[in-house]
């Protein structure tokens, strides 16, 4: 079903179809999670479909695995692929150094796993989630659910040492219940407001008993791709430390697809 998409789901589903253009036949990648990820996969699919190329994806939860056969592509586990080329996820911030917050989705455990078994990884995003410093959108930290309310303290007493004290901690519900990641966990969303060290505060949060992963990406992402609501796609690598501005294609077809 085709339906006319919202300013800001044509923004993200400009930035997914112009990152699949750096997918070449025989790649193993990884396969994100969340609504710009979904534009991604069903890119994806068409190409694997009409022009017959050949991947293998590793999907960053069980929604994105759904997708992704729904859509023909062979799906693998981590173990089979071994390594990957490229992933492509996509973000919930991202900063000037590359730096991002991911997990708004609860996927960011497979996420972070996925993208550190990466040769690359592009991250594709709407131009409101480009952000000058991180930490306005409230830190996902994936707990264990045995003793998560210590935890919880324990995060509040390391947040407190490092420039957040009082800064609220909310357990992720799904409606009436907790939300429960794939990995059977908690998320604890910490809102922080703005994050001055991020790689410095990864480190001190994954330290605490309970905590299994945290949603700061740091040195993962190479490219970032970012769509514009006007049809603007700038494409910032860090390697090259290089911006390109291009326009989206006015002759591919765009279309609303179901959120992952
Ligand atoms: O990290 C994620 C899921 O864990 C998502 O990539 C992130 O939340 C962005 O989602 P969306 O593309 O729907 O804005």
């Amino acid at each position: 079903m085709s339906t006319e998409l919202s300013p800001a789901d044509f923004a993200k589903c400009i930035a997914a179809r112009r990152a699949v253009d750096f997918i070449e036949d025989g790649m193993r990648l990884g396969l994100g999670t969340g609504s710009t990820a979904a534009f991604m996969v069903r890119r994806l699919g068409e190409r694997v479909r009409e022009e017959g190329l050949k991947v293998t994806g590793v999907p960053t939860s069980s929604r994105t695995a759904a997708l992704a056969r729904e859509e023909g592509i062979p799906v693998v586990t981590l173990e089979e692929a071994g390594w990957l080329d490229l992933t492509i996820d996509g973000a919930d911030e991202v900063d000037g150094d590359f730096q991002l917050i991911k997990g708004g989705g609860g996927a960011h455990l497979q996420e972070k796993i996925v993208a550190s078994a990466s040769d690359r990884m592009i991250v594709i995003a709407d131009g409101a989630k480009d952000v000058a410093r991180l930490g306005v959108f409230p830190l996902p930290v994936e707990v264990i659910c045995f003793g998560w309310q210590t935890t919880q303290k324990l995060l509040s007493e390391a947040l407190e040492g490092r420039g957040h004290a009082g800064a609220a901690i909310t357990r992720r519900m799904a409606g009436e219940t907790p939300f429960i990641s794939d990995e059977g966990n908690f998320i604890l969303d910490l809102h922080l407001g703005q994050i001055h060290d991020a790689r410095a505060l990864s480190l001190v949060l994954n330290q605490i008993p309970g905590v299994v992963e945290n949603g700061l990406f740091i040195d993962l992402c190479d490219i970032v791709v970012l769509g514009h609501e006007d049809g603007l796609v700038r494409i910032r690598d860090r390697a090259s430390r290089t911006t390109r501005e291009e326009r989206a294609d006015p002759d591919r077809p765009i279309n609303a697809f179901a959120d992952i």
